[in-house]
């Protein structure tokens, strides 16, 4: 099945800039996306609640911060871009009753469509425009005159128009600079959570995790096993950025690359894969979905002592340490960022 991907030729960026946008969260994607719509000559409002403390790191950057229920009020096009789990109670209260006919709903992931949490009238357009890469990598390419590339989808086509309206919006953050792929709310809810589950996130974590374990466990010195493990993982990827696998196993040494063609599946073996299915099958039947949601109602406890653990790992204290020492890891994100 082959896809259609567009580029900043394909898009037509007048349409973005003749709408009123309002971005609902000024986080990780809000920031990206208001400040690079901002640049691309769009009209922009955040939507924030009073006692938000993304409110100053708006402000700061000349943003005009209304109230959520405000700023969809005023805006035509509503971008939310606030956590999943807080998105339903948001359009409830703030945007549901300021939709007006003609209004566009945008979201940055398909979650709260794709499992039914928010179910929109039909008078409106309702889309998607999902950078893939985190926010702050959005808005640093963006500015660097780059781009990540994004997903676009339309769930629902109101105004006849919806498709060309999420593509403008997408070149506007940069997304149609590296290539702009049409798909749904489910492939992109289901395709974005596997892979932050499996591989980007929980599998590339645990991964360089037990790594280190193995080395230190084994009496090697920290230091070595996080350069080895964590640091140097960053400078491999890159070159399977820049060209693949294939790339990557050319600048490896032949040694390095017998080990991984034989040692690599022995790692990854079979049984790993089944896991993986198992995780898209809980992602698939919306097991995974339904967990998240009774996490986030019963307070987060379990996330929060998962997080502390993580926290608590040995290789974070060691990494501290040596990225002091190295002055070339430029532009850290903060959370001041
Ligand atoms: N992180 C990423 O790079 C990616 C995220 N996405 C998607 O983008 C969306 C946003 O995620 P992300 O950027 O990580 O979120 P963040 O957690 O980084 O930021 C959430 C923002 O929403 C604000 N917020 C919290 N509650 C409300 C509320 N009631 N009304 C309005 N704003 C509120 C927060 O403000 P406060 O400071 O007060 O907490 C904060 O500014 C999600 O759908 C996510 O799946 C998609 C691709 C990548
Ligand atoms: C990989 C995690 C992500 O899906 C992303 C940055 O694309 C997210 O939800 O943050
Ligand atoms: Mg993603
Ligand atoms: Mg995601």
């Amino acid at each position: 099945m082959s896809v259609e991907i567009f580029y900043d030729d394909d898009a037509d960026l007048s349409i973005i800039q003749g709408r009123k946008v309002a971005v609902i969260g000024y986080g990780s994607q809000g920031h990206a996306h208001a400040l690079s719509l901002r640049d691309s000559g769009v009209d922009v409002r955040i939507g924030l609640p009073e006692g938000s403390k993304s409110r100053a790191k708006a402000e700061e950057e000349g943003l005009r911060v209304l109230t959520p229920a405000e700023a969809s009020a005023e805006a035509d096009l509503i971008m939310i871009l606030a956590p999943d789990t807080k998105q339903r109670f948001i359009y409830s209260e703030d945007i549901e009753p300021n939709l007006k006919d003609g209004d566009a709903l945008f979201f940055g992931h398909g979650f709260n469509i794709r499992y039914e949490l928010i179910k929109p009238p039909a008078n409106v357009d309702v889309a998607m425009v999902a950078p893939k890469g985190p926010g702050h990598l959005v808005r640093r390419q963006f500015v660097d005159g780059k781009g990540v590339p994004a997903l676009i989808a339309v769930e629902q086509d109101a105004s006849g128009n919806a498709q060309a309206l999420a593509l403008s919006y997408a070149a506007a953050i940069g997304g149609a600079r590296a290539g702009v792929i049409k798909t749904t709310f489910k492939e992109e809810t289901e395709t974005d959570l596997f892979g932050e589950q499996a591989v980007l996130c929980g599998g590339a974590s645990a991964l360089v995790q037990t790594g280190f374990e193995v080395l230190t466990e084994a009496g090697y010195a920290p230091e070595i096993a996080y350069f080895e493990v964590l640091h140097e993982l960053k400078l491999i990827v890159d070159l399977m950025y820049e060209g693949g696998i294939a790339r990557m196993r050319y600048s490896i040494s032949d040694t390095a690359e017998y080990g991984d063609l034989t040692r690599g599946p022995r790692v990854i073996t079979p049984a790993v894969k089944e896991e993986m299915k198992k995780i898209l099958g809980e992602i698939q039947d919306g097991t995974f979905a339904r967990e998240w949601v009774g996490e986030d109602e019963a307070g987060r406890a379990n996330f929060r002592k998962l997080q502390e653990a993580g926290e608590q790992h040995p290789i974070e204290e060691t990494g501290k340490k040596l990225r002091g020492l190295m002055s070339w890891v430029d532009r850290p994100i903060t959370e001041t960022a």
